[in-house]
């Protein structure tokens, strides 16, 4: 079942080994087909170079593998949750890629500094909080998707698709588990350029909003008119 959304599945976790944003078995990519309610996912504990698409697993939103040999990846209930809260999003990445990481480690959230992060972002890119001992204790990647939905209770999660776990990693979505990958590569790379900005000036001030706005909404929604729309062939 599912053969086309598992060949792009599986293609998505490849990209993240040729982006450098995963190494060993860490990170995993996964795509809805929300007419079914079905999630393909990378299994668990899978190096990148023995993946096929077969290999990939398809759960339903309670988490239940309807096929696949392998056990989905361990991060699956974080997927689902994030499926289930956030509409529009049909593909979701997790990786460690260093520089967001760092960022994660830090729980300051990676501010707007420039365009090229208004561009792809809009506005900064938010850390959770920490999950208590007990959210850690039970239920913990469950629970882990539970704080990214509550970091944006007051942010737009499709302007912002991306966000830094406290202590742990980043998770990026899209509407396409490509548009995801994109994201992931954007995301490391604002994150590195945020880095080295705050070396050089570290009260650096953010973007001014009127420049932000600009440029996310050249890039983004119906009057964008960045790179090649239909719209310009309609004279
Ligand atoms: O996030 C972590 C490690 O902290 C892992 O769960 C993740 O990167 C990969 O796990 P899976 O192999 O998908 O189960």
């Amino acid at each position: 079942m599912l053969e086309a959304l598992k060949e792009k599945v599986f293609r998505a976790n490849i990209r993240l080994v040729e982006a450098g944003l995963v190494i060993l078995t860490w990170g995993n990519a996964s795509g809805i087909d929300r007419s079914k309610g079905l999630v393909v996912i990378k299994p668990s504990g899978v190096g990148y170079g023995e993946l096929s698409p077969e290999k990939m697993v398809v759960v339903d939103l309670n988490g239940n593998v309807l096929e696949g040999k392998l056990r989905p990846s361990s991060d699956t209930p974080t997927h689902i949750v994030l499926y289930r809260n956030f509409e529009g999003v049909n593909g979701i990445v997790h990786t460690h890629s260093t520089w967001a990481t760092a960022w994660a480690q830090s729980k300051l959230p990676i501010p707007s500094l420039g365009t090229t992060h208004a561009d792809h972002f809009h506005n900064e890119i938010p850390c959770t909080r920490f999950l208590s001992e007990e959210e850690t204790e039970e239920n913990y990647e469950m629970n882990t998707g539970r704080a990214i939905v509550e970091t944006f209770a007051r942010r737009d999660y499709l302007s912002t698709p991306g966000v830094l776990v406290a202590g742990h990693a980043p998770f990026t979505w899209g509407k396409s588990v490509d548009d995801a990958v994109n994201n992931s590569i954007v995301l490391e790379e604002v994150a590195k350029m945020a880095f080295l900005t705050k070396m050089l000036k570290s009260d650096v001030e953010t973007l001014p909003v009127y420049i932000i706005d600009k440029h996310y909404s050249r890039k983004h929604g119906k009057n964008a008119y960045y790179g090649q729309k239909e719209t310009l062939g309609n004279d």
